[in-house]
């Protein structure tokens, strides 16, 4: 099992994508757990701010479902990334997800015979048990470069500045919560991609993975 954790836009989803193709392992971005419950409390005409709102939504998450709910476009709008940092900072919220996680790196869905999870707090607080940690950053410019030009890619109209901005306050709050904030595990892999193109983060996760030996679905 291969947990990954680092900021927003590092190219963490990139680097697990590409490494559960290459290891035939099934993979899971947390991060759209967080959207989702921010997307539902939005949707609901609530405030993602408002915590009993935000568990609620939380728990109304099935596991049946939820494959689902984690393809739906809208949750990736940069609306939604704001709501998600604001939901997961409620300790029962977090609580209400963790039971999917660690059931998704035990039991791979599709026969996998591994999982690779990405997220925040992968290598701290879902699967400490990991057999390979990797922690990736980038500078807050480099990340915020790549998400406006996938912003814009997607036709939507955004400054940078803006976006530096919305980066900048999202970091603060995912590092300074009191409950899983976003920090390398004492014994995870840092990977700084900031002059990395997505190829050359690959190689370096396989050959550090490849000195691990043998991984297992090993999590919690
Ligand atoms: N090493 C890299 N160098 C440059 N761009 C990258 C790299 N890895 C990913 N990207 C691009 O940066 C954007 C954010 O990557 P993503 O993997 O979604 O980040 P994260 O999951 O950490 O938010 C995407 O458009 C992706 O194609
Ligand atoms: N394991 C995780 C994953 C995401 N999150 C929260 O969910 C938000 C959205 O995560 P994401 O991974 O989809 O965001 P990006 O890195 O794709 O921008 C983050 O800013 C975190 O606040 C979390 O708290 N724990």
């Amino acid at each position: 099992m291969v947990a990954i954790d680092g900021p927003a836009a590092s190219g963490k989803g990139t680097l697990a994508r590409r490494l559960a193709d290459r290891l035939g392992f099934a993979h899971l971005d947390t991060g759209s757990l967080y959207r989702a419950v921010g997307l539902a409390v939005i949707r609901g005409g609530g405030d993602p701010g408002d915590a009993a709102a935000a568990t609620a939504a939380a728990r109304a998450l099935h596991p049946e479902t939820t494959p689902r709910v984690l393809a739906d476009p809208a949750l990736r709008g940069d609306e939604i990334a704001a709501a998600a940092s604001k939901v997961a900072v409620v300790p029962a919220v977090r609580e209400a997800l963790l039971a999917f996680q660690r059931d998704f790196a035990s039991n791979p869905p599709g026969g996998a015979r591994g999982a690779v999870l990405d997220g925040r707090d992968i290598g701290t607080i879902v699967c400490p048990g990991a057999d390979a940690k990797l922690f990736v950053t980038a500078s807050v410019e480099a990340r915020a470069e790549r998400r406006l030009k996938e912003l814009r890619d997607r036709g939507i109209t955004v400054i940078y500045a803006a976006v530096l901005e919305d980066m900048r306050e999202r970091d603060a709050r995912d590092s300074q919560r009191a409950v899983a904030p976003l920090k390398p595990a004492a014994d995870a892999f840092l990977l700084d991609t900031s002059s990395l193109n997505a190829d050359q983060a690959l190689d370096a996760a396989i050959s550090f993975i490849s000195s691990k030996t043998g991984l297992s679905d090993h999590c919690a």
